[in-house]
């Protein structure tokens, strides 16, 4: 089973996952675009997290991938289809964890494959690997409420993972935690993404966590509230390596220069 799972990871790492934005906008209603204009590439397997201040839109954007909200013009491919409703091959990871608190670890991350109705043995076989894969196989029967907050994120990520999704969409997915499990959940996911090989848009109000996990970091910047659509202003390449040390001048320098750009006006 496992062998199964991580050929298809294996694959995922070069050719599935290419996410495209082509001048995408967004309008609320019949209100004013809350976004427009977003272009951007992402490469199969590439991290890239999304920065800016409140109501740029960055959760808009994941939103629309995901297919929850529908995009008012331009156009969203994954792998050269057009996106418009939610789909398998997309999985949401959400600041709340968002899982079924009546439902055990086991039963949560079984959720989807079971949905796609894959065969019990092949259902058990994903829940054993995904739960391994985030360090959590010893609590597959306790229940949500009887794990810490970064225990139910990594079911969580799990639950996404055995869907075998090609784009994982992370929206604050730390921002609940501690400082410290933060860390150990950041070092964690860079070693997940490797291990599967799966495409990540990771929304983020800390520009250090973005600059740890990412490949790219796009700021965003304007929204509703500044009188004009939220836009992306520049987008930094993360050239530090897989083991980043956040003390080091590169990444301090880098994490000044995001942050000058966060902050300068829309
Ligand atoms: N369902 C909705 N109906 C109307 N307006 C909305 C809706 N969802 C978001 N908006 C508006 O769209 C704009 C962008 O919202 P979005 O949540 O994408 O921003 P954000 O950058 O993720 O903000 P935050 O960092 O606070 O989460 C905001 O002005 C918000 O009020």
């Amino acid at each position: 089973m496992s062998t199964t799972a991580e050929s298809t990871s294996s694959a995922n790492q070069t050719t599935t996952g290419a996410l495209s934005f082509a001048n995408v906008g967004k309008r609320y209603g019949e209100g004013p675009f809350a976004m427009q204009g977003f272009d951007l590439e992402v490469s199969p397997g590439e991290l890239v997290a999304i920065v800016g201040a409140s109501g740029c839109g960055k959760s808009t954007v994941l939103r629309m991938i995901a297919g929850f909200e529908s995009h008012s013009e331009g156009e969203i491919t994954l792998d050269g289809k057009h996106v418009s409703s939610p789909g398998p091959d997309r999985g949401f990871v959400f600041q709340d964890y968002g899982l079924f608190p009546w439902l055990t670890v086991a039963e949560n991350v079984e959720l989807g494959p079971k949905e796609k109705g894959l065969p019990r043995v092949e259902r058990r076989g994903l829940v054993e690997q995904y739960l391994d894969l985030v360090g959590l196989g010893r609590v597959r029967d306790k229940y949500p409420h009887q794990l810490s907050g970064g225990m139910q994120q990594r079911v969580a990520i799990a639950r996404v993972l055995a869907n075998r999704p090609t784009v994982m969409l992370m929206d604050e997915p730390f921002g609940a935690l501690d400082a410290l499990t933060r860390e150990q959940m950041q070092s964690d996911l860079s070693r997940i993404r490797r291990s599967v090989g799966t495409t990540v848009l990771f929304v983020t109000h800390s520009i250090e966590e973005a600059v740890r996990l990412a490949d790219r970091v796009v700021i965003m910047t304007g929204g509703l509230s500044h009188g004009i659509p939220g836009h992306i202003r520049r987008i930094f390449d993360v050239t530090l390596g897989t083991d980043r040390d956040p003390t080091s001048v590169e990444f301090t320098d880098l994490e000044r220069l995001i942050s000058q750009e966060v902050h300068a006006q829309a």
